[in-house]
C-alpha cells in the first residue's frame, strides 16, 4: 500500500511513477469505500483523483494555494493532506466536512460548497500575493458546470483584464449534476471533436469513428498532454487568457508533465482536461447522474436505492399535472433537475422547460422576463442556493410585483452537506421584501393546492418544503385553500403551537393527546393570519413558535412583530435556530441540538407552566 506511506503531500514527491499511479488507483478504492458506507460526492471525486495527485506532486500545498470549485471532488486531496485517519467520518456529525473547508485543514485554500466561486478567490489571492511582494502560486481548479456561473465568467472577465499570474484548470467531464447545458458547454464538446479529428488525422489514425465523443481515445490522448499546446482560437484566448488543452485528465503521468512545463508561466493560463465523472468505477462511469451524490451503497454489489417519495418528487408530480392544465406554465431549474424533482416535467413538457446552468441570478430575472410577457413561470430552487438571486428577486421581481412562483426546495437543515447548504435565512431575507408572499405546505396535498392557487394570485410567492419524503397525494386531487388562513389542527385548551413547516411534525408529536395544547398549521408567513393571532392572544393562549429556520427575521419574529403592531403581550416562546451555523450531521440530532424538536418544544410549554395553571383558563 502506498497510501500508508503518504501522510502528507511533501510525501508525493519522492515516489516514483509506478508509485504515483498505484497511489491513484489506491485512493479511488478508498474514495469508493468512504462513500458506500456515508454516503457523498462519488463521481466528481472518482473523476478528480489523478488531477489532484498530480497537483500534490507538482505544486507545494499549503504555500501554493489549490481552490476547489464547489469542492466536492476534493476528496483525494483531504486524503493526501493528513486526513487519511478521518476520511471515514466525512460528512457525518463531529467528522470532517465533505467540502473544502478552512477551519478544517490548513491546506483547504477556500471554504465552500456552492458553485462558481474558485477563480474570483483565486484572483483575490493571486492580486493579495502581487501586492504583498509575496510569492507562490494560486491555482483555480474549476468544473464545467460550475463554469456555466456567472461569477465564474465575471472572474475571467477581470483576470484577463488584469493578467495575475494565475493556473486555472477546467475539469471538463461534460456533466453537472445532470447533463451540462449551455453554449460554452458547446462549443468546447465541439472543439474537442474538432481538435481530435485533427490530431487523429495527423496520426494516420482513424479511432473517432465508433466512438461517442464523451469516451475519447483516452490512451492516444496521453501522448497529447506531452505537448504544450497553446491555441489561440476560443473564448480564453480572447479574453487575454492563455488556453492549453485539451488534455488527457487521467493521463497521471502526461499531467505531471504539462502542469511542470506551465507551473511557472506568467500571466493566467487556463489549462483545460478532459476526465470522466466516475472515472474506474464502472457504475459510475454509466451513471453519473446517480452517483453525483449517493447515499451509502454496497461496493461489491453497488445498486441503486430509492430514497423514498420526497417533497421534490411531490412538487414535480404536481407542477407536471399543472403544466397540462395550465399552457402558460413554465418550469426553470439553475442545473438541479434531479434534485428537485424535475426529470418527469423535462420530459413531458421539454418545450416549457429550462435549465439555466448554476446561475440562480440569471434564473430568476429570467423568470422575471417570462411572467413580464405572459408566462406563468415557476422557479425550482433550492433555498441555500436562492441565495445568489436576492437582488434579482428585489429589483426584476418585486418592485414591479411580477408573478413568479418560487419551489424553494431543501429549506432547513440539509444534513450531509453542512453549513454551506443549509436553507436556514429564506424567511428571512424574503419576508423583508415587499409584495413577495411566503407559504410552506403541511403535505402533498397542501402542496398541491398551494401552487396552483400561487399561479393564480399575480404574484411573487415562495412554496418552501424541507429536504425530507412526503406522504404522496393522489393523482388528480386539487383542492381549494384559503389563501393566508392558517389552520387548527387540534385543539388546546391553554396553549398553542405555532408552526411553520418540517417542524409541524415535532409540534404534533410534543403536543401528543395532551388536551391542554393545540397546533396550528402557521402555513402563511406572508400573509400573516393576523386575525387568528389576535384571538389567540385575546383569548389567554400561551404560544410556542417553531420553524426550522434562524429564530432571528424567522416566522417567530415575524409573529412577534405582529403582536408588537397590535399592541398585545402574550406568553410567547420563539423557538428557531440560533445565532450560529451548523454543520454536517443528522438532521433531527442538529434539530435537537438547536432546540426545535419535540423536546424542545415540550420543555418551552413547561417553562410557561402549561399543564400546571390549567384552572385559570377555558374549559
Ligand atoms: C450556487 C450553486 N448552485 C448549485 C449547486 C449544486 N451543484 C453542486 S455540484 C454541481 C455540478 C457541478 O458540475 P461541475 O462543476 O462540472 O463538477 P463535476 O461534478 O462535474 O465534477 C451543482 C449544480 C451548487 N453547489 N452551488
Ligand atoms: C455539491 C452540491 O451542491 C450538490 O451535489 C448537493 O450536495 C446536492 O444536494 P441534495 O443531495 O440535497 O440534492
Ligand atoms: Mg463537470
Amino acid at each position: 500500500m502506498i497510501l500508508q506511506k503518504v501522510n502528507q503531500p511533501q510525501d508525493l514527491k519522492t515516489l516514483s511513477q509506478e508509485e504515483l499511479l498505484q497511489l491513484a488507483e489506491e485512493l479511488r478504492s478508498e474514495i469508493i469505500r468512504v462513500c458506500a458506507q456515508n454516503g457523498g460526492h462519488l463521481a466528481s471525486s472518482l473523476g478528480a483523483v489523478e488531477l489532484i495527485v498530480a497537483l500534490h506532486r507538482v505544486f507545494d500545498s499549503p504555500r501554493d494555494r489549490l481552490l476547489f470549485d464547489v469542492g466536492h471532488q476534493a476528496y483525494a486531496h483531504k486524503i493526501l493532506t493528513g486526513r487519511k485517519d478521518v476520511i471515514h467520518t466525512i460528512r457525518q456529525e463531529g467528522g470532517i466536512s465533505g467540502f473544502t473547508k478552512v477551519s478544517e485543514s490548513e491546506h483547504d485554500a477556500i471554504t465552500v460548497g456552492h458553485a462558481s466561486t474558485s477563480l474570483a478567490n483565486a484572483l483575490g489571492m493571486a492580486m493579495a500575493r502581487d501586492t504583498l511582494g509575496q510569492n507562490y502560486h494560486v491555482v483555480g481548479i474549476i468544473g464545467d458546470g460550475a463554469l456555466t456561473g456567472g461569477m465564474a465568467l465575471a472572474a475571467l472577465n477581470v483576470i484577463g483584464e488584469r493578467k495575475p499570474k494565475l493556473l486555472m484548470i477546467l475539469n471538463d467531464n461534460e456533466m453537472s449534476i445532470s447533463e451540462n447545458v449551455g453554449a460554452l458547454n458547446r462549443y468546447f464538446k465541439e472543439y474537442q471533436t474538432k481538435k481530435w479529428v485533427q490530431d487523429t488525422q495527423k496520426w494516420g489514425k482513424q479511432v473517432l469513428e465508433g466512438i461517442s465523443p464523451k469516451l475519447f481515445n483516452l490512451v492516444d490522448r496521453a501522448k497529447e498532454a506531452a505537448k504544450l499546446m497553446l491555441h489561440q482560437e476560443n473564448p480564453f484566448y480572447a479574453w487575454g487568457i492563455r488556453y492549453v488543452g485539451p488534455v488527457d485528465g487521467h493521463d497521471l503521468p502526461g499531467l505531471i508533465h504539462i502542469l511542470e512545463q506551465i507551473k511557472e508561466l506568467d500571466g493566467p493560463t487556463l489549462l483545460h482536461i478532459v476526465t470522466q465523472k466516475g472515472k474506474g468505477y464502472g457504475v459510475a462511469e454509466e451513471d453519473p447522474i446517480y452517483w453525483h451524490g449517493p447515499p451509502g451503497f454496497n461496493p461489491e454489489n453497488p445498486t441503486k436505492v430509492s430514497k423514498g417519495y420526497s417533497w421534490s418528487a411531490a412538487f414535480g408530480d404536481a407542477v407536471t399535472e399543472l403544466a397540462y392544465q395550465e399552457p402558460r406554465l413554465f418550469v426553470i431549474t439553475p442545473a438541479m433537475r434531479e434534485g428537485s424533482g424535475l426529470v418527469r416535467y423535462s420530459q413531458t413538457h421539454p418545450e416549457r422547460y429550462l435549465d439555466t446552468g448554476i446561475c440562480e441570478d440569471v434564473a430568476a430575472t429570467v423568470a422575471a422576463g417570462m411572467a413580464l410577457r405572459g408566462l406563468k413561470p415557476v422557479l425550482a430552487i433550492y433555498s441555500t442556493f436562492m441565495q445568489r438571486a436576492f437582488d434579482q428577486i428585489v429589483h426584476d421581481i418585486a418592485i414591479e410585483n411580477v408573478p413568479v412562483v418560487f419551489a424553494v426546495d431543501r429549506a432547513g437543515i440539509v444534513g450531509g452537506d453542512g453549513a454551506t447548504h443549509n436553507g436556514v435565512f429564506d424567511i428571512a431575507y424574503l419576508r423583508t421584501i415587499p409584495n413577495v408572499q411566503i407559504a410552506a405546505p403541511k403535505d402533498a396535498l397542501e402542496l398541491r393546492a398551494m401552487l396552483k392557487k400561487a399561479l393564480s394570485l399575480g404574484a411573487p410567492i415562495a412554496i418552501r418544503y424541507a429536504r425530507d419524503n412526503v406522504e404522496k397525494a393522489p393523482e388528480g386531487a386539487w383542492p381549494e385553500i384559503e389563501w393566508g388562513k392558517w389552520e387548527v389542527l387540534k385543539e388546546g385548551r391553554e396553549a398553542y403551537i405555532l408552526s411553520f413547516g418540517k417542524t409541524l411534525k415535532y409540534a404534533l408529536e410534543a403536543a401528543g393527546d395532551n388536551p391542554e395544547v393545540g397546533v396550528i398549521n402557521a402555513r402563511f408567513i406572508k400573509p400573516l393570519d393576523k386575525g387568528m393571532l389576535e384571538r389567540l392572544a385575546l383569548e389567554g393562549y400561551k404560544l410556542v413558535t417553531t420553524e426550522d429556520h434562524q429564530r432571528m427575521g424567522g416566522f417567530g419574529s415575524a409573529v412577534l412583530e405582529a403582536f408588537n403592531e397590535l399592541g398585545l403581550k402574550p406568553d410567547i416562546r420563539v423557538l428557531g435556530l440560533p445565532d450560529r451555523f451548523f454543520d454536517h450531521g443528522s438532521i433531527p440530532r442538529m434539530h435537537h441540538e438547536a432546540g426545535i424538536d419535540a423536546e424542545a418544544i415540550r420543555a418551552a410549554l413547561a417553562e410557561m407552566g402549561v399543564g400546571i395553571k390549567t384552572a385559570t383558563h377555558r374549559a
